[in-house]
């Protein structure tokens, strides 16, 4: 039976780096022996923070770490936003499922997928061969981070008018509403804004990579617990 007990992020007071740092680490201590090796798989809409938060997931499990949109530039040469002008975005998803495919068949890696992976279910066959985890972000939040790196990166950005907010927020909003439903397929969700609640913090805003990917790994634990639960028989 696993059993995990480790310190927890304190709510209503900000916990300090150094605090956060030490529960990553415990908690990575913890988890890490259970995962078998098997990769995770960070899904989310653009701008959820899949590539941040999986660098951070990556380093504290000794793991490697690996983006699949990097992956498919590397192997067509060119940037994601120039793959859907001179090739479409049908092209796109076809690489993205050929990576998605080669990494399926390789162990102890953090794989930050592109935000449309989802809506594939042969992306899931290849997925669920590892541990999947939904970073499940507030739209407003997502407009506010997409608007202030630009849209240049992410042609789906790109038609809508307006200022770099409301562009984002529109174009976010209805993607999220035919998505939604896959990306609830992932094996375990990190809500910032249940984050925000346990914290007791105002908006989501504030809420550090580092306490997103320990609430990554509790949920992970969460998932762990239920698989093992099932495989003894004792839930
Ligand atoms: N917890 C966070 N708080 C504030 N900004 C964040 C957070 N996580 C990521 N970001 C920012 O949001 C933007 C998108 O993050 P990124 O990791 O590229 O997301 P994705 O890969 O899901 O599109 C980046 O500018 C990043 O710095
Ligand atoms: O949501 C999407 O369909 C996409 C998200 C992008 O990745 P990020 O989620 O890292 O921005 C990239 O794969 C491409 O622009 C398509
Ligand atoms: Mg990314």
């Amino acid at each position: 039976m696993i059993n995990f007990a480790a310190p927890r992020l304190q709510s209503g007071s900000f916990n300090s780096p150094f605090d956060e740092a030490l529960i990553l680490k415990n908690k990575s201590q913890e988890i890490e022996p259970f995962l078998s090796g098997r990769c995770i798989y960070l899904v989310g809409m653009m701008g959820s923070g899949k590539t941040t938060i999986g660098k951070v997931l990556s380093q504290v499990l000794s793991y490697n770490f690996c983006d699949s949109d990097s992956l498919v530039e590397e192997d067509v040469g060119t940037s994601v936003a120039e793959i859907f002008k001179l090739y479409g975005e049908g092209f796109f998803r076809e690489k993205e499922t050929e990576m998605l495919r080669r990494l399926s068949r390789m162990h102890r890696m953090v794989v930050s997928t592109g935000g449309g992976a989802v809506i594939r279910p042969v992306n899931w066959r290849h997925m669920q061969q590892g541990i999947s985890v939904w970073l499940d972000v507030p739209l407003e939040a997502l407009a506010r981070r997409i608007a202030a790196v630009g849209t240049h990166s992410r042609p789906l950005l790109h038609d809508e008018s307006g200022d770099a907010y409301t562009k984002a927020l529109t174009r976010l909003s209805n993607l999220l509403e035919e998505r939604s439903e896959s990306y609830a397929y992932a094996n375990a969700r990190v809500s910032l804004e249940e984050i925000a609640a346990k914290l007791g913090y105002r908006d989501v805003s504030h809420i550090s990579p580092t306490a997103i990917a320990i609430e990554a790994l509790e949920q992970i634990e969460g998932f762990l617990k239920e698989e093992d639960g099932m495989a003894f028989g004792t839930l």
